[in-house]
């Protein structure tokens, strides 16, 4: 049996999970394919650099180009990262005929539709499922699994690091710098951890979700976007007093064909499944028009979750192979996208102020969100011995966007609020 030739474009943290497996669970994958896989040349950054597993030094390069131009490889690994350079790899590998699998959700949010093209054009196939959700096999779920259904609402916890901070500064109430450095140490954060803390890798992947589920072409700028480095341990304990578990919420949701997708730091009621969610874990709540509500858990993150997506999307693209389907998967969405505005997205509101205590104060507030149709939930008024500035926890009734903007631009001006100190959107 003629073996498959694996080209690999980085061996770092995925790069590794996936030698491991493809070395480790060899007989198993190659019974399932009907041929060896071998990993024939890998591309790395720095050749003397020390790796956690022993290789061959006569397979690495550190030249993309000496792998993708290697006319023994049928399919390229691309788990560098990056996205100017690695696309154009991606657009020669696919000229010369390979397939790709990738975990590059930055390349696959923003040049995800050009690569498909091409892909379709070359009949080759392309795979990322390791893109979003690390080992949670999401993307084929949406492709397969929801194939019969109409998809209403995806809510993840699409990012390990942020989720690992979160929950460690709720559980330990661990300082968020301390926790940011351990996530790095553990292989989850990305190289710029900024685009995993100010929720850029989030909106990443739910603008690949979103494509995926609605069958609409979302961009990245669709997505309103939000990170955790204002989340205090205060907003934290709050939300715990109130019943809810602070969590970084990708939300992306339809009404009659029309649209929202965003990325923020969410109160979810403790009794809605993601509240339960912790440390680098992910999951994908999905609501079907016709399967109701479904949700998948596991590892968003880290060398072997990662890896077995990876791994697994080779295994697809061989079975293609050997059927001679390859390039026949990929989805094109064919639905016009409208999106929702600010008058039309609405959801419910959790906001903490900082007020003067005196007479009078909690009827001028109240009057603001009724002047601009805000329905209140709740009102609760920390005891303040000192009688000097007290806080009101306000939670709303579902309130349009452009409707609570007013309330917040109208505090503005209000010499009572001291301080509007947080708003986060509350889901469950
Ligand atoms: N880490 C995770 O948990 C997850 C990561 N991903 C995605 O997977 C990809 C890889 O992530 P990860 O493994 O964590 O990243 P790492 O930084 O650990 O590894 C990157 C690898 O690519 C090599 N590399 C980088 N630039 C070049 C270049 N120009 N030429 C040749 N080799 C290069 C590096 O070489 P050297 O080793 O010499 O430095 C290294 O081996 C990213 O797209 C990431 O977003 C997706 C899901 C989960
Ligand atoms: N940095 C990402 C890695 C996986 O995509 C995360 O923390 O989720
Ligand atoms: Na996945």
């Amino acid at each position: 049996m003629k073996p498959i030739k694996v080209g690999l474009l980085g061996l770092g943290t995925v790069g590794t999970g996936v030698v491991r497996i493809v070395e480790g669970h060899q007989e198993d994958l190659s019974s399932q394919v009907g041929s060896p896989i071998v990993i024939e040349r890998i591309a790395v950054k720095s050749l003397d650099k020390q790796r956690t597993i022993s290789i061959d030094s006569s397979k690495l390069t550190d030249n993309p180009l000496d792998v993708i131009r290697d006319p023994e490889i049928d399919v390229i690994i691309e788990v560098m990262g990056g996205i100017t350079g690695t696309k154009e790899y991606i657009l020669e590998a696919l000229d010369r005929g390979k397939h790709i699998v990738t975990a590059n959700k930055d390349l696959m949010a923003l040049h995800g539709s050009e690569i498909l093209a091409k892909a379709q054009e070359k009949q080759c196939d392309v795979f990322y499922e390791a893109s979003v959700a690390g080992g949670i096999p999401i993307i084929r779920t949406l492709i397969e699994g929801f194939s019969s259904d109409r998809i209403m609402k995806i809510m993840g916890i699409v990012n390990g690091t942020t989720n690992f901070i979160l929950t460690k500064m709720s559980q330990e109430g661990a300082s968020y710098e301390a926790v940011l450095s351990e996530a790095q140490e553990l292989g989850y954060a990305e190289s710029d951890p900024t685009s995993d803390v100010e929720g850029l890798d989030a909106a990443r992947k739910m603008a690949i979700l979103g494509t995926l589920g609605f069958r609409t072409n979302v961009e990245l700028e669709d997505v309103s976007v939000q990170g955790i480095s204002n989340v205090t341990k205060e907003d934290i304990q709050y939300a715990k007093q109130l019943g809810y578990e602070m969590k970084l919420l990708g939300i992306a949701d339809r009404q009659d064909d029309q649209l929202s997708i965003s990325v923020q730091p969410t109160m979810v009621k403790n009794t809605h499944p993601i509240a339960s969610v912790h440390g680098v874990f992910n999951a994908v709540y999905v609501y079907g028009e016709a399967v109701g509500e479904t949700m998948f858990y596991g590892a968003g993150a880290g060398e072997m979750p990662t890896a077995t997506s990876i791994v697994a999307d080779l295994v697809a693209v061989v079975k293609n192979l050997k059927l001679g389907v390859n390039g026949l998967k990929a989805i094109v969405p064919y639905k016009l996208k409208k999106l929702k505005t600010e008058e039309e997205i609405a959801f419910k509101n959790f906001i903490l102020l900082q007020v003067a205590d005196k007479a009078g104060v909690l009827a001028q507030i109240t009057q603001v969100f009724a002047e601009f149709d805000v329905s209140l939930a709740s009102v609760v008024q920390t005891p303040n011995e000192q009688h000097t500035d007290a806080e009101i926890i306000i939670v709303t009734h579902d309130a349009s966007q452009a409707n609570m903007n007013k309330v917040l631009k109208h505090f503005e001006g209000l010499d009572v609020i001291h301080r509007v100190k947080s708003v986060y959107r509350v889901e469950g």
